[in-house]
């Protein structure tokens, strides 16, 4: 079964892989010389799309502290972390599988592993299948079966819900293939407790609301791309003015949703300062945002990647403060 097409330059680089700047990989069949071993593993690594992964791990983390009320068991962390990369890394795989005909026709993805041939579909579907049932598994036999329902559901929806449903039908498509992406934060505090509370909700909340300015605001950047490829992604199919409405009220609802967490989970005072500082600095943002497009800008002349690469840091920085806070809780005692 060839899992990896012989290719024709240089190893790829995995980040540059995934953000489409890679050359064709000299990945041998497994086996091969050091350096065609090196250049397979990175295919794979950047089949994972590794980038997007650290953050579903950094909203993963916080609520682990939380439910653990301070430092949570290492052993079910660490299991947690390495069971929840391999369930997002098979999303992303079986994804780059399905999406391999439009990611040829998006400058953004078209170099991606399967795109490039680096791959082969049934070496990523293979890659993705036996990642889903390891993550399951582990999360079953090592932690719980809450945790391993919650990782294997959110595979499945990733795939059957967002990807193959939602994403080329409808401009709503991120709106609900988003509940994907807020899995982790259920998967991980399940981890810990075996049970699910209204705590994690709230944050399940503030990652489903956070979900579409963070894509819109890409999808403005590469609306071309994503019309070629007749994806209906909200830029393609509506203007920059509702867009960044939509952008705006998302991000309001998802500094609303954040400020819930201090009384339902009863944090210190130092999450709500934080979330509030963090959100101002988003919804200033998205306000500039609309007012520059109100005022006639359009185009590249929109920051809208500097409001994509915002809404990244906004929603590590606040998980950070999700995890600080009950460790400052049992620190002042
Ligand atoms: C349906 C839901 C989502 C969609 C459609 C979406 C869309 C995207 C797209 C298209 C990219 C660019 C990927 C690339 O070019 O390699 C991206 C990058 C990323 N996404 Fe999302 N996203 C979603 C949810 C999430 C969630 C829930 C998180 C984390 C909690 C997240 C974190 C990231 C990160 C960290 C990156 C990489 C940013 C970078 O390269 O600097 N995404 N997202
Ligand atoms: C725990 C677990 C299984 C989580 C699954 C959720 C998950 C992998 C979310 C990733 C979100 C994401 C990058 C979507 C982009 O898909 P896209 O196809 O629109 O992006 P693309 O155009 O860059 O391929």
């Amino acid at each position: 079964m060839t899992l990896v097409n012989q290719p024709e330059h240089g190893a790829s680089d995995s980040s540059a892989a995934e953000s489409g700047n890679a050359t064709r990989s000299a990945a041998p069949q497994p086996g091969g010389n050091a350096a065609g071993l090196r250049a397979y593993v990175r295919a794979y690594v950047a089949l994972s799309k590794p980038r997007v992964i650290e953050l579903l791990l950094i909203t993963t983390i916080p609520v682990m502290f939380v439910a653990a009320a301070g430092v949570p068991p290492l052993w079910t962390a660490v299991a947690t972390l390495v069971f929840g990369t391999m369930s997002a890394a098979s999303a992303n795989a079986i994804n780059c599988y399905l999406d391999r005909d439009i990611d040829q026709e998006m400058r953004r993805t078209r170099r991606r592993p399967v795109a490039m041939d680096q791959v082969t579909p049934r070496g990523a579907m293979t890659y993705g299948l036996v990642l889903a049932a390891g993550s399951t598994a582990g999360f079953a036999v090592f932690v719980n079966w809450l945790s391993a329902g919650l990782s294997l559901f959110a595979i499945l929806f990733y795939i059957f819900g967002y990807t193959m449903l939602l994403k080329r039908r409808t401009a709503q498509n991120v709106v609900w293939g988003g509940i994907a992406g807020c899995m982790p934060v259920l998967i991980g505090w399940s981890a810990i407790t075996d049970r699910l509370d209204w705590a994690p909700f709230v944050l399940f909340l503030v990652v489903f609301f956070w979900t579409p300015p963070h894509t819109w605001a890409l999808a403005m950047r590469y609306r071309e791309d994503y019309a070629a490829a007749k994806v209906p992604m909200l830029p393609v199919v509506a203007g920059e003015r509702r867009v960044l409405l939509e952008c705006v009220l998302y991000s309001w609802a998802t500094v609303a949703v954040s400020m819930a967490l201090w009384p339902v989970a009863g944090t210190t005072l130092f999450y709500p300062v934080v979330a509030l500082i963090l959100g101002g600095m988003l919804l200033v943002q998205a306000h500039r945002l609309l007012i520059q497009v109100r005022a006639g800008a359009t185009g590249p002349r929109l920051r809208t990647m500097g409001f994509f690469h915002l809404s990244n840091a906004y929603l590590a920085l606040l998980f950070a403060a999700v995890t600080i806070d009950p460790l400052l809780a049992n620190a002042l005692g």
